[in-house]
């Protein structure tokens, strides 16, 4: 089974504990040991916004933000890469080919951005559709995808299951700015519903919680069903 993993840096990195870095690495071991090939995407968090604020004030335009982000994921890859030790390619891919060709050779590819008008959620989105993975998980902050943003709307609605389409629609409405939140960007809810790939979208906080989703189909967030498929899900642990 071939999953694309993208870990918000607000889940890997809110702050620079050592201990978090390891934990999310210990989570993509077990699920390589239990065979699958993973491609890990890795987002900037707080510290991408904190550098990209800095650089606003001082009258950078967005797409030199947007690279400014772009370099502080490829840190955040870096860390996670040294928790994997020999497992991960030496250093962040920066092409999906060179993420694939990884994957091929059964190392853990670990990327963070590639280029500035997007996030890392289309990174994943595309590296997902590049691979042809089998799964597509978001790792973020919030359980899921909501009718609007859960941190500012108390009514706002969980979703446990939606299409594509349904995540294109919601998504549309969140503005986007370089360094802007959101569960998934725009681009990358297109590329979801191009695809067709399985999208699970959950809050990785803890990481077991991306292991359980993978191995075992247990999740308390969003399974964004590909249009033209029925609801049931086959897990890895399904055979
Ligand atoms: N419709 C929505 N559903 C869920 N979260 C939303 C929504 N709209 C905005 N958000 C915000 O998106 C944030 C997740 O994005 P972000 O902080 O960029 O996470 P990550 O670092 O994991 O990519 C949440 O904290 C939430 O406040
Ligand atoms: O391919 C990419 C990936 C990231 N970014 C920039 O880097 C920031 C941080 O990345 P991301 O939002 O994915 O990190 P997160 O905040 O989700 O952890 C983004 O807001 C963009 O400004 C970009 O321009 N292109």
């Amino acid at each position: 089974m071939r999953v694309v993993v993208s870990i918000g840096g607000s889940v890997l990195a809110p702050d620079l504990a050592h201990e978090r870095v390891e934990g999310h690495a210990d989570a993509i071991e077990e699920l390589a040991d239990a065979g699958c090939e993973i491609g890990a995407v890795v987002g900037g968090g707080g510290v991408a916004r904190d550098y990209i604020g800095t650089a606003r004030e001082l009258g950078a335009n967005e797409i030199e933000l947007d690279d400014i982000g772009i370099d502080v994921t490829r840190l955040n890859a870096r860390l996670l890469i040294a928790a994997l030790g020999g497992r991960a390619a030496p250093s962040p891919a920066k092409t999906y080919e060179d993420a694939g060709e990884a994957m091929r050779r059964d190392d853990v590819a670990v990327m963070g951005g590639v280029v500035a008008g997007q996030t890392t959620d289309a990174v994943s989105a595309a590296l997902a559709e590049y691979t042809d993975a089998d799964l597509l998980l978001y790792a973020t902050s919030v359980p899921g995808v909501f009718s609007a943003d859960p941190n500012e709307d108390e009514d706002a609605k969980h979703f446990e299951e939606m299409t594509a389409g349904e995540l294109v629609d919601i998504i549309a409405d969140v503005e986007m700015n370089a360094g802007s939140s959101a569960p998934v960007d725009l681009l990358a809810a297109k590329l979801i519903e191009r695809s067709g790939v399985r999208t699970i979208v959950l809050d990785g906080t803890d990481p077991q919680r991306i292991v359980d989703a993978v191995l075992r189909g247990e999740h308390d967030g969003t399974d964004v069903i590909p249009e033209g498929t029925d609801d049931q899900m086959t897990y890895w642990a399904d055979g």
